[in-house]
C-alpha cells in the first residue's frame, strides 16, 4: 500500500538499477521548474531537441524553456500534433529530421514533453537518430507518468496494430511534475488511472483495495495521487528491472492489452472514440472476464475489477466504444498482430485472481473467440 505520509515531499526518486542504464524517476509538484539543472547534471554540455505536442507545448514549454535557458542549455522545439495519430510513420519522419535539421550531434539530447504519444514518438526517434541519442522523459500525462516514460518501450503504429515499429531505448532521466496534471483534461486522467489500477490487478491486491478506497484522493490531488504514481512506478520499475526486453516477466504489464491494442486498431487510432487507457480500462476487464470463464478467477473477482473501474467513470465493455460495429472475427485478426504471439499463437496475461496474474501461453483461439461472442452479444 502506498505510503501518503511521505508524499508531501517535494520531490521523491525512484531509481531504476538496470546497470549501465541505470536512471531516476523523479516525481512531485513543481519538477518541471528545475528540469534545465537536473538535465544539465545527467548531460553535461549537452544541447536538446524538446518534442511536444501543441496542447502541452501551450501550458507547459515555457516552463522548460526557461529552466534550460538558465542552466545555459540550448534547446530547439520539435511541437507535433496533439493525439494517437501522431504515432506514425509521417511524424516520425518529421520528428527526426527536425532533430537534425537542429544540428543535433549524438551526445546531445532528445527531451519527451507530454503525454505517451510524445514519449513513444519522441523516444523512437532519440533511438535512430544518429543511431542513438540520449533521452530525457517529462512525462506530462497520468498515463505517463505511471507507465510509459518508464523501461525504454517507444514505437509508434503501425495501420496493422499498434507500437509495431520501435525500439528499447531507455531515458537517462525521468522528471514527473506532478503539478503538471493540474492541466490534464479529466477524460484523460481518468484513462491513465485504468494503469494504474492494472498495477494492483498483476500482482499487488493491497494496492487495488487501496485504490478501491482512495480512488477519490487519487483523482483529486495532493499526497494521495502522488502516492499512486509512486508506487505505480516502482511497480512498473521492478519489472523491468527483471525483464527489460520482455522475454518473460514483463508480458505482464501487458495485462489487458491483447484486447486493448485490437480495440485500439479497429477504431483506427482514433481518440475521439477510444484512448489507449480507456481500451486498458475495457482490456483489464475482458481479462479478467475471460480468465472467469476459463475457470482461472472467480465471477466476484471479475465483477470487483470491472465495478471499481465502472466507479472512476472509465468503459468497461466493447460496447461501450462509440460507433463499434466489429465482430469476434476482426477482433481475433487484429490480435493476431500482437507481439506476444509466438508460431502463430497467441498469448494473453489471465489471472487466477485479483493480484495474481500470469502469462498464459498458445491459448486456443476458438475460447477466445466464443468468449468475445458473448461479451459482443451481452454488451
Ligand atoms: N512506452 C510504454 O511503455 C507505454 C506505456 C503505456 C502507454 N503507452 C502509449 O502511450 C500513449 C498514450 O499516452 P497518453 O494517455 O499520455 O496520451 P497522449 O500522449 O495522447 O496524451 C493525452 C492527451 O492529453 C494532452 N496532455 C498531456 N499532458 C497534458 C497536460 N499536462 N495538460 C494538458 N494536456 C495534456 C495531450 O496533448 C493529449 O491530447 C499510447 O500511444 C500508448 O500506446 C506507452
Ligand atoms: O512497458 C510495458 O512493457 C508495457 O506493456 C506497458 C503497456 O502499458 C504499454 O501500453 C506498452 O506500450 C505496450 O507494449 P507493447 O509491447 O504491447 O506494444
Ligand atoms: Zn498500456
Amino acid at each position: 500500500m502506498p505510503d501518503t505520509q511521505a508524499a508531501g515531499a517535494p520531490a521523491e526518486t525512484v531509481h531504476v538499477p538496470l546497470g549501465d542504464r541505470a536512471y531516476d524517476i523523479v516525481i512531485g509538484p513543481g519538477v518541471l521548474h528545475d528540469a534545465g539543472r537536473r538535465i544539465a547534471a545527467v548531460a553535461p554540455g549537452a544541447a536538446c531537441a524538446i518534442v511536444t505536442d501543441e496542447n502541452v507545448a501551450r501550458v507547459h514549454l515555457p516552463a522548460l524553456s526557461a529552466s534550460l535557458a538558465a542552466a545555459g542549455v540550448r534547446a530547439t522545439p520539435v511541437v507535433v500534433p496533439p493525439g494517437e495519430a501522431s504515432k506514425s510513420y509521417a511524424m516520425f519522419e518529421t520528428v527526426c529530421d527536425a532533430i537534425i535539421a537542429a544540428r543535433m550531434e549524438r551526445g546531445d539530447l532528445v527531451v519527451a514533453l507530454g503525454g505517451g504519444v510524445v514519449g513513444d514518438l519522441a523516444g523512437f526517434a532519440a533511438a535512430s537518430v544518429r543511431r542513438g541519442m540520449r533521452f530525457v522523459q517529462i512525462p506530462t500525462s497520468l498515463l505517463a507518468q505511471v507507465d510509459s516514460s518508464v523501461g525504454g518501450k517507444t514505437g509508434i503504429n503501425s495501420p496493422h496494430g499498434k507500437n509495431l515499429v520501435g525500439a528499447f531505448h531507455q531515458p537517462r532521466l525521468v522528471l514527473a511534475d506532478t503539478a503538471a496534471l493540474d492541466t490534464l483534461p479529466p477524460r484523460e486522467f481518468r484513462a491513465g488511472y485504468a494503469e494504474v489500477a492494472k498495477y494492483g490487478l498483476i500482482d499487488d491486491p493491497a494496492f487495488f483495495a487501496w485504490l478501491e478506497e482512495n480512488h477519490r484522493a487519487v483523482f483529486a490531488g495532493g499526497a494521495a495521487r502522488v502516492a499512486a504514481i509512486r508506487a505505480s512506478c516502482a511497480a512498473k520499475a521492478a519489472v523491468v528491472v527483471r525483464d527489460e526486453r520482455e522475454d518473460g516477466d514483463r508480458a505482464l504489464l501487458n495485462l489487458g492489452h491483447t484486447f486493448a491494442h485490437a480495440f485500439e486498431r479497429i477504431t483506427r487510432y482514433d481518440g475521439a472514440r477510444l484512448v489507449h487507457g480507456e481500451a486498458v480500462a475495457i482490456g483489464l476487464v475482458c481479462a479478467f472476464a475471460f480468465s472467469a470463464r476459463l475457470g482461472l478467477a472467480s465471477g466476484q473477482d471479475a465483477s470487483r475489477v470491472a465495478g471499481h473501474l465502472r466507479t472512476v467513470g472509465l468503459p468497461t465493455a466493447i460496447r461501450d466504444i462509440p460507433g463499434w460495429d466489429a465482430g469476434a472475427a476482426a477482433i481475433l485478426d487484429a490480435m493476431a498482430q500482437d507481439k506476444k504471439v509466438r508460431r502463430g499463437a497467441l498469448t494473453f496475461i489471465l489471472a487466477n485472481g485479483i493480484g495474481r496474474s500470469f502469462v498464459a501461453r498458445d491459448v486456443d483461439a476458438a475460447a477466445v473467440r466464443a468468449f468475445l461472442d458473448d461479451a459482443l452479444r451481452e454488451g
